[in-house]
């Protein structure tokens, strides 16, 4: 895939949304031109908090016209990948820090056996992305953290760039996502890296005008990717 053939992916994070009022907080940034919900599930053992289950991403979906792009921050993601896939989840990612190598390729298969169309893994700031080498060909995504997850509203952290850059060098054909601080400030770099799907959660939800944010993002991000082809 070329650098013009690549996708630009805006996924604002419901979890900077208003809660109460979920169906309304679809719609507004679907009419903005989102590209994706981005679901942020978090137990409370793999990270300091406790986010939302099943029953609400079913709930997100029913609302939904757009893909759910759900984002496992979870001990055990294969125990409850069935029941995220059957709740609507059209990507679901979950975290090397949880599988490491000996786990992995178990987890991919059985998370790609549920029928899931999209199955990808993330990795935390501090983590390399080398030990990713043998599963690429497996993996339809990855999701670089620009913050230690857990919470919304953090500072990105420019150092994970590069590894965004080592992934391609590496031959990743797939899509690479980055979560955690991504805002008109930063998205350009993310962009001019390599990356094509963009989570920004208080950016687009903290914003006036959900919709010009995410126009303006999605304009940053071209210019980014071809300032960095030139
Ligand atoms: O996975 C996450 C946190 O663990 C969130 O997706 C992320 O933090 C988005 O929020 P923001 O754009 O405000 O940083
Ligand atoms: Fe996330």
């Amino acid at each position: 895939m070329t650098d013009s053939d690549r996708p630009i992916l805006i996924a604002p994070s419901l979890l900077s949304c208003d809660f109460a009022r979920i169906g309304e907080e679809v719609a507004r940034v679907e009419a903005g031109g989102a590209d994706w919900l981005h679901v942020d599930v978090m137990d409370g053992h793999f990270v300091p908090n406790l986010t939302i289950g099943p029953p609400i991403v079913k709930a997100i979906h029913a609302a939904a016209r757009i893909p759910l792009d759900v984002h496992l921050m979870i001990s055990e993601p294969v125990r409850y990948a069935e029941a995220f896939v059957d709740a609507g989840a059209h990507v679901l990612t979950f975290h090397w820090e949880v599988t490491g190598a000996a786990g992995t390729g178990a987890a991919i298969e059985a998370i790609r056996a549920t029928g899931v169309p999209a199955v990808g893994i993330s990795v935390n700031p501090d983590t390399p992305v080398e030990p990713l080498e043998p599963f690429l060909d497996s993996l339809d995504l990855i999701l670089v953290m620009s913050v230690f997850p857990g919470f919304g509203g953090q500072k990105f952290i420019p150092e994970v760039l590069t590894k965004v850059r080592r992934l391609r060098e590496m031959g990743f054909e797939g899509l690479i996502e980055m979560d955690g601080g991504v805002a008109p400030a930063t998205i350009a770099d993310c962009a001019a890296a390599g990356t094509d799907a963009f989570v920004a959660g208080s950016a687009i939800f903290g914003s006036e005008d959900v919709a010009a944010t995410m126009k303006e993002m999605r304009r940053l991000a071209a210019e980014g990717r071809q300032t960095a082809a030139i």
